[in-house]
């Protein structure tokens, strides 16, 4: 696939298939996130993958952190959102969360590590567009939790990024409306 026309073509799919996806595929994905540009060459983007019990792992952390938000966690409602937290991991076969561990050199500034594992994200999505599956970038506050970025063994400066969810698109990419570039462009001559 042609670089440009992969980024235009690539849409968030959020409703993929329960079928596997190779590992094979899956470390693709991975090492296209590995050759994201990062300032001073500090590599800050950690992958976990987490498939089949992995996601019910993940789920039973969402199911802790949303419980513990209700003074009354056992009413009817409440059970109920508590149940699609936990279940929320189960949407897609595969989901690599994607971490920053932030390097403690003097000269890099942290928000460049931020900018560098976004990057790999994007990297990520844009490998699954290209290697005929769907993907979608997630987070919420549930994604910075202190629960979640322990389940995950990340030091105290790391945290989570994005939770990717990949498979097999079970959707029609949705049609998207762009602003026009020129109505954000200033040029400076
Ligand atoms: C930092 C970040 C967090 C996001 N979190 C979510 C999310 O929690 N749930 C979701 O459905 N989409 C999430 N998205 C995906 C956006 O909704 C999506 O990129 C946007 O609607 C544009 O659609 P497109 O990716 O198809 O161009 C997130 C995107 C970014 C960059």
């Amino acid at each position: 696939m042609e670089i440009v026309e992969g980024i235009k073509t690539r849409r968030s799919i959020g409703l993929v298939k329960p079928d596997p996806v190779p590992q094979e595929l899956i470390e693709q994905i991975l090492e296209a996130g590995t050759y994201a540009p990062n300032h001073f060459r500090t590599e800050p983007w950690r992958f976990f993958v987490l498939t089949g019990e992995g996601r019910n792992k993940l789920g039973n952390v969402f199911e802790e952190i949303t419980a513990a938000k209700f003074e009354d966690p056992n009413s009817e409602d409440n059970q109920k959102k508590i149940e699609k937290a936990k279940k929320n991991p189960l949407r897609a076969p595969v989901i690599i969360a994607v971490g920053v561990e932030p390097s403690e050199r003097k000269n890099v500034i942290k928000k460049e590590e931020y900018a560098a594992v976004n990057s790999a994200i994007q990297n990520m999505l844009l490998a699954s567009h290209s290697l005929g599956l769907g993907a979608i970038w997630r987070t919420g506050d549930i994604c910075y939790h202190e629960k979640v970025k322990n389940f995950f063994g990340l030091s105290e400066a790391g945290e989570i990024v994005a939770f990717v969810y990949i498979g097999y698109a079970n959707m029609e990419a949705p049609k998207v409306k762009k602003t026009n570039f020129k109505e954000l462009t200033t040029w400076i001559d």
